[in-house]
């Protein structure tokens, strides 16, 4: 129970308590903030005056100080905080979450992207490499991955105007243009809280040593610069110009009810990838993607090859170093229905109908795009992870 009434089945219930960066209109100030319900608990004051020791973790303009702080931190504040929202003396500083202005809410230091669903990969495959097996002979081995740019990583609500490149028209033209092949990519995003030291690598148990939470994701993709450009290096321009971010990142421990196994390996593990025996870091999320308000796709996550924790094993075990405030992402999460439009309109080739009865293969100018996601959490409850939107503005002009 709580004193603040809070709907059961409300996603942003006392067992889920995401931190975010947020300002108002009557303080223009961004600071760290907790969602509860739909209010939010000004962080800086409620710790200043509860708990004046940890001040100096949710002080400044982002979590960044807070990521930094540790698990021991993390695991404190929470526990307060679940004592404070369940107490009736500590109802103050609260902020209606519709009076909120969401900001980035940590410094994107590096960005790193996997592509762990082995449905989207063998859809991509089929699609972008027709005359090869559709999963590359590497893809059961070692969670492929590829660095973005963490420097255009934008929260929630950031419009995205549609990039220009090189493409090439299947008569063989190459031109330069606004993206005519503009994509979403539904992804859960790992948010590092505790670096590592440059030459060791980070084993498969000390993941929630250093993740401090998750987001969503929508890596922005422009298929016709993508296709041309990949060979041999891999992504660059046509991922590189937006990749939007939630607001709210939900800390691993929110997420404890949510913990499923990964599936059946068909491949042996090198060892330090082999979590058969290690905590399973599987989640049950379950996501939703709508296109101008109308669902066109409900992802699992549940079935995902890789987990965050083989994730973390795999980009650090050459021994390259972690920084507060990394992020990497598990690529399109496709398990059930596609993360993506490239597959729900299988290359363009049969364009989805929206409820409103229009139809997209790729995305128009204008459009708005919201990936949302819950996951089970304790007697039943519900654990929102908040939603990322971004809607489609028109390319600058030529
Ligand atoms: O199969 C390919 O060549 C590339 C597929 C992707 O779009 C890569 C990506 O961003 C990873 C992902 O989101 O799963
Ligand atoms: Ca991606
Ligand atoms: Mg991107």
């Amino acid at each position: 129970m709580t004193w603040l009434d809070i709907p059961s089945g409300h996603p942003f219930g006392v067992a889920a308590l995401p931190y975010g960066v947020f300002s108002t209109p009557a303080d223009p100030h961004p600071r760290t903030g907790v969602a509860i319900g739909d209010l939010v608990i000004d962080l800086p004051a409620t710790v200043r005056r509860l708990a004046p020791s940890l001040a100096g973790a949710v002080a400044g303009p982002s979590l960044d100080a807070l990521l930094a702080a540790g698990p021991a931190v993390w695991a404190e504040l929470r526990g307060l905080l679940t004592t404070w929202v369940t107490d009736e003396v500590h109802r103050s500083h609260l902020v209606v979450r519709d009076d909120a202005i969401m900001h980035l809410p940590f410094t994107v230091a590096d960005y790193v992207d996997f592509y762990a669903s082995e449905e989207h990969a063998t859809n991509l495959g089929r699609m972008f490499r027709p005359d090869q097996a559709p999963l590359t002979p590497n893809w059961k081995h070692l969670p492929i991955g590829y660095h973005g740019r963490a420097g255009t990583v934008v929260v929630s609500g950031t419009d995205i105007t549609r990039p220009s490149g090189q493409r090439r028209s299947p008569d063989g033209e190459i031109t330069f243009g606004p993206s005519r092949r503009l994509d979403i990519e539904a992804e859960l995003g790992y948010v590092v809280g505790a670096g590592s030291v440059l030459g060791e690598p980070v084993e498969l148990g000390a993941f929630d040593r250093h993740v401090f939470g998750v987001c969503l994701v929508n890596d922005w993709s422009a298929r016709d610069i993508q296709a041309w450009e990949y060979v041999p290096l891999g992504p660059f321009l046509g991922k590189s110009f937006a990749t939007s971010i939630s607001p709210w990142i939900l800390p691993l421990a929110a997420l404890d009810h949510a913990r499923v196994g990964p599936p059946e390996r068909t491949v042996p593990l090198l060892p330090y990838l082999d979590d058969e025996k290690a905590q399973p870091w599987g989640f049950d999320i379950r996501l939703e993607i709508r296109l101008n308000g109308h669902v066109v796709s409900q992802p699992s996550f549940a079935g995902m090859y890789w987990t965050g924790a083989q994730m973390l094993a795999h980009m650090t075990a050459n021994g390259a170093s972690l920084r507060t405030g990394d992020l990497f992402a598990s690529g399109t999460i496709s398990g059930g229905s596609p993360g993506c439009l490239i597959e729900l309109s299988w290359n363009g080739t049969k364009p989805v109908r929206l409820a409103d009865g229009s139809e997209r293969t790729f995305l128009a100018d204008g459009d708005e795009v919201v990936i949302s996601a819950t996951a089970p959490g304790p007697d039943g409850s519900v654990i929102g992870l908040g939603s990322v939107a971004g809607r489609v503005r028109s390319p600058l002009a030529e």
